[in-house]
């Protein structure tokens, strides 16, 4: 039977915590729903690690969809959720449930928005029209260009406290879960402390109630990942099984805590920053002088 909302909060009650990968396709779907992979997101990310585009942003809500499809054929037993993509909800509540309408005729069972108290209003809309909501803060994808690239948020102590302030609008909203992305070890833990959703991390923290990576990424595929990423595919042994042995062991190690380990996350180890495209993080734009 397919994992439910409840299921999942049942599993964190019981100490183990939640993992999550991206997927795209029914193949990689059936063989993560085998390794015992708790949730599949549908991300946006897709534009770049499918559609090879330099951000999300091209992205479509008929993108997500059909992956979705796709996802759900393929995975019996594994809670599936779907991006929003960049400008499917940022115009207004009606447009937020239009889409999310969509996302859920396909299969999702949740859906994800990037953004904190500005899209409350949204979020609200959502849930009280049965739309289970993930909210997603720290680094958001989507800004990127705002952000003058893929960085590291909440650095600074008043976007510490902004970013902990908008997991608590977006909880006060009605969400479920929310993913955490990139932001310094002590802030995220601020915001599992001061919230009660389901937290999960990207380069967050090992405190969160679980962890997400994209699955180019944990099998090797990236050619210049970011920091947070761990290379599963190093210890699988050849028994024609690598990516099923791959996830099967980050299955494991999420579950019991040991990923991420304080090498995967922002502000405990001192050392490289270098990012995912080198020393230029913004797609189409030089930017000289990453943060640490
Ligand atoms: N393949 C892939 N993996 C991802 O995790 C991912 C995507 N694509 N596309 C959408 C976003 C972009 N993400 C990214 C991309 C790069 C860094 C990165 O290189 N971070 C630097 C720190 C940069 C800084 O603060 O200076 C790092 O070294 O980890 C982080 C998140 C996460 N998402
Ligand atoms: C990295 C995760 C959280 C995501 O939003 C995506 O893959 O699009
Ligand atoms: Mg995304």
């Amino acid at each position: 039977m397919r994992t439910s909302l409840s299921a999942l909060r049942k599993k964190l009650a019981n100490g183990r915590k939640l993992s999550m990968l991206t997927c795209y396709d029914a193949g990689f779907a059936r063989v993560l729903d085998e390794a015992g992979i708790d949730t599949l997101l549908i991300g946006d990310s897709l534009g770049m690690v499918v559609q090879g585009r330099d951000s999300t942003l091209p992205v479509t809500i008929q993108d997500i969809a059909y992956h979705t499809a796709c996802v759900v054929r393929g995975a019996a037993n594994a809670f599936v959720l779907a991006d929003m993509p960049f400008g499917s909800y940022q115009e207004s509540p009606a447009q937020a449930l239009h889409n999310a309408v969509i996302l859920m005729q396909a299969g999702a069972q949740m859906v994800k928005l990037e953004g904190g108290a500005e899209i409350a209003p949204s979020i609200e809309l959502l849930t009280r029209s049965g739309i289970p909501v993930c909210g997603h803060i720290g680094l958001m994808p989507s800004h990127v260009h705002a952000l003058g690239g893929f960085r590291v948020q909440g650095k600074e102590t008043a976007d510490a406290d902004r970013i902990v302030a908008d997991a608590q609008a977006v909880e006060a909203a009605g969400a479920a879960m929310l993913v955490i992305e990139a932001v310094p070890d002590a802030v995220a833990r601020r915001v599992c402390n001061d919230t009660t959703l389901m937290t999960i991390g990207i380069g967050a923290s090992a405190a969160c109630d679980g962890q997400v990576l994209v699955l180019h990424d944990m099998l090797g595929l990236t050619h210049s990942p970011a920091k947070f990423v761990k290379n599963y595919m190093v210890d699988v042994s050849g028994g024609g099984d690598a990516v099923l042995q791959a996830a099967r062991r980050y299955a494991q190690e999420v579950e019991s805590g040991v990923f991420p380990g304080a090498e995967h996350v922002y502000g405990l180890t001192s050392g490289s920053v270098a990012g995912l495209y080198g020393s230029s993080a913004t797609p189409g734009t030089a930017t000289p002088g990453a943060a640490t």
